[in-house]
């Protein structure tokens, strides 16, 4: 086994093996504190460019299987964990976990003490770090990149066939937003991130879902009047990276969290109700509340812990953003009554009436 390292740009050094072939890469060192889900969390569009410490001490256990792949293929740019296991018991095995980021030319450093590594992202916050076989190595600066260009598709795709045709907007989105949908019936075209409002008013979809995606929303201002054009002529759901674009195209502003949200316990209330959700989230950046007031959007979900905001709605269009991830996978289901709220509107919207929407 090769002795491997992860460098922090503040100085800090964890030292670990390659547990599979080794690999010098860098990118920002990001923890999610989920106890399963290793194969959605690596496929998940979102983390393109960063390096994911599992805060839970073993991955691999259940393998990798055909079902739970989130996208096509491993976004994360390395992995940290403290142990990998290379013999994985579950009926849907097909390989194992490290097989697939070898295959994926991944990086994965094992043997860290990854309890004291997110000790320290907690206190220094989000940081930037580099995977390598020599602990001599300063961190290249980055974060110039634009990932969304990288994970989005270039034309538009087809899938289902039901009476409802709703648009998702690309920016990286993960499979089981597509699956949602498609299993409440509906036909769904995915089109790129950059389609125009009057590409869309072609289209003539009857709803908008605005996706997931990597990297710092206010990254994408220059696509936020279309945004605001498309939001408004039609019912829209935005989800994480959708829900801030949605807030920045309305006025409101974006921030970064100290270390983010990743994981499969997070409280969010939703406003309306009273009522608590335990909710997926992956997300680095947050909407300023403060900023809300000069928007045109209203707080709608609120997270229990740090009181950041969740959610967000329009007082008098159909636009409705969410933080966290109601499509979950991985994480719990609580809040998977959302589709089914945004696809009432867009019913409603549409005058399908023989739809029903369980
Ligand atoms: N999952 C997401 O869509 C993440 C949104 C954004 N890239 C963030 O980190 O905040």
């Amino acid at each position: 086994m090769t002795s491997g390292y992860l460098i922090l740009e503040t100085g800090e050094i964890f030292e670990g093996f390659f547990a599979g072939n080794p690999a010098e890469t860098t990118g920002e060192v990001v923890f999610n504190t989920g106890m399963t889900g290793y194969q959605e969390m690596l496929t998940d569009p979102s983390y393109t460019g960063q390096i994911l410490v599992f805060c839970y001490p073993l991955i691999g256990n259940y393998g990798v299987n055909g079902d739970d792949h989130e996208s096509k293929s491993i976004s994360a740019r390395a992995v940290v964990t403290g142990e990998i296991c290379a013999s994985p018991s579950f009926y849907k095995v097909e390989k194992t976990a490290l097989s697939f980021l070898e295959k994926s030319g991944v990086p994965c450093l094992a043997g860290v003490d990854t309890r004291a590594l997110v000790k320290t992202i907690r206190k220094r916050g989000t940081v930037r770090g580099l995977v390598s076989t020599s602990r001599d190595q300063k961190v290249p600066c980055g974060g110039d990149e634009f990932f969304v260009a990288e994970v989005a598709i270039k034309q538009p795709e087809t899938y289902g066939d039901g009476p409802l045709h709703i648009a998702l907007m690309d920016f990286g989105y993960k499979k089981s937003i597509l699956q949602y949908l498609l299993d409440r019936n509906c036909k769904v075209t995915v089109v790129p991130f950059d389609f125009t409002a009057k590409q869309m008013a072609e289209l003539a979809p009857d709803g908008i879902v605005i996706s997931n995606g990597p990297g710092d929303p206010a990254k994408l201002a220059e696509w936020l009047p279309e945004i605001k054009k498309v939001s408004a002529a039609y019912p829209v759901l935005g989800i994480c990276l959708g829900h801030q674009l949605l807030a920045l195209a309305y006025g409101a502003k974006t921030k970064k969290l100290p270390f983010g949200h990743r994981g499969g316990n997070h409280p969010v209330k939703d406003l309306k109700t009273g009522k608590v959700l335990m909710t997926a989230q992956n997300h680095g950046y947050v909407v300023d509340e403060a900023s809300l007031a000069g928007s045109e959007l209203e707080l709608s979900f609120k997270n229990v812990n740090d009181g950041t905001v969740e959610g967000c709605i329009h007082p008098d269009l159909p636009v409705y953003s969410v933080q966290f991830h109601p499509e979950a996978h991985p994480g719990p289901r609580d809040s998977e009554y959302i589709f089914d709220h945004f696809l009432q509107r867009v019913q409603q919207r549409a005058g399908v009436l023989s739809y029903a929407i369980q």
